[in-house]
């Protein structure tokens, strides 16, 4: 199943992701990270778009996890080309709300067999030849040529890319896209710029000043906008809603943290949202249900080594 004509499945995309040396315990993508918690403040802006409770106005708690991509527990933070931001809203209850943010606001390629296609190119090393091949990736070049790491978690956007929609209680539907915002202008500096840790050290000493807050923007699409195509940047002038305010508290190392045991599968919503038929967001949902499977089962054998699960 490693070419265009077959599906891939969500082993295949977990046996490629893991590579030769597995790390068990770990996630096999964005395996270095850390848990956070803190509470949402919703300001009730959507909700006449959605009946969600977390849409409501009101604060809502949720459990996070701050992570750099790949599969290498100790990879250094600093080397990451993409940095991550997952959330399980009202996870206590059955309304929870599961998201999982990238830096990019844009995929390179719209299938899964594609998007199988440029993880062999980029661990193959011809991920040159591939972005030649696919035109459709010239919005994710173009952000990836103006991108500028900054030197924190707190200072970064965090998209959803994929769309899904927003239903409210007359059943009418919205297409939307949200991205966690910075509130606070660029990072100054990291403790140790050498350390492996350097932004989970930066994030740690900069919540020990208060909590780090985010804007949940929503960007409503237009009829010009297509919502199961993820490889194209939504314009500026859509309209930007504020849904609340994200602010994170406490933060935790993953192998003692809550976030750990958590599978931020982009597929578990309330009522009240619901997924586009984006093909990409239902082969997430499928890739991380078998990532956590194995985890959990290397923990429950024991044989992790340095990931705990309650
Ligand atoms: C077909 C495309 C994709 C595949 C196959 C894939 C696969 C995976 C897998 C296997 C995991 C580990 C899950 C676990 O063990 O808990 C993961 C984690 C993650 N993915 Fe993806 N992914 C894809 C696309 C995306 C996209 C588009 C985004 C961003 C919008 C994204 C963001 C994340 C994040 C943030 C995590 C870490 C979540 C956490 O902290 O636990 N992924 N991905």
């Amino acid at each position: 199943a490693s070419d265009n004509r077959h599906e891939v499945s969500a082993q295949d995309f977990v046996n490629l992701q893991q590579g030769n040396a597995i790390q068990p315990g770990f996630r096999r993508a964005h395996a270095k990270g850390f848990c956070v918690s803190g509470d949402f403040i919703s300001s009730g802006t959507l909700a006449e778009y959605s009946s969600a409770q977390v849409f409501q106005a009101g604060q809502y708690p949720f459990i996070g996890r701050f992570s750099v991509a790949g599969n290498n527990p100790t990879a250094p933070d600093l080397k990451a080309p993409v940095r991550s931001l997952a959330l399980t809203l009202l996870p206590e209850t059955a309304e929870q709300w599961r998201t999982a943010m990238n830096t990019p606001p844009v995929l390179a390629v719209g299938t899964p067999e594609k998007f199988y296609q440029q993880l062999l190119a980029l661990q193959n090393n011809t991920i040159a030849e591939f972005f030649a091949a696919h035109p459709e990736t010239a919005a994710f070049r173009n952000w990836r040529a103006s991108y500028q790491p900054t030197l924190s978690y707190a200072t970064e956007q965090y998209h959803s890319i994929n769309a899904f929609y927003l239903i409210n209680a007359a059943g009418k539907q919205q297409a939307v896209r949200w991205a966690a915002v910075p509130t606070v202008g660029a990072a100054n500096q990291l403790p140790d710029p050498e350390a492996v840790d350097a932004l989970q050290q930066e994030l740690f000493a900069r919540l020990s000043d208060g909590p780090v807050i985010f804007d949940l923007v929503f960007s409503l699409a237009t009829s010009a906008d297509d919502e199961n195509d993820a490889t194209i940047i939504w314009p500026d002038t859509n309209p930007q809603l504020i849904a609340g305010q994200l602010q994170i508290k406490q933060a935790t190392e993953q192998s003692n943290g809550q976030c750990n045991a958590i599978n931020f599968d982009p597929l578990v919503l309330p009522r009240g949202i619901l997924p586009s038929a984006d093909p990409i967001l239902r082969a997430r949902g499928a890739a991380y249900a078998e990532s956590h499977r194995r985890r959990a089962r290397e923990v429950l054998l024991n044989t992790a080594t340095g990931a705990h699960h309650e």
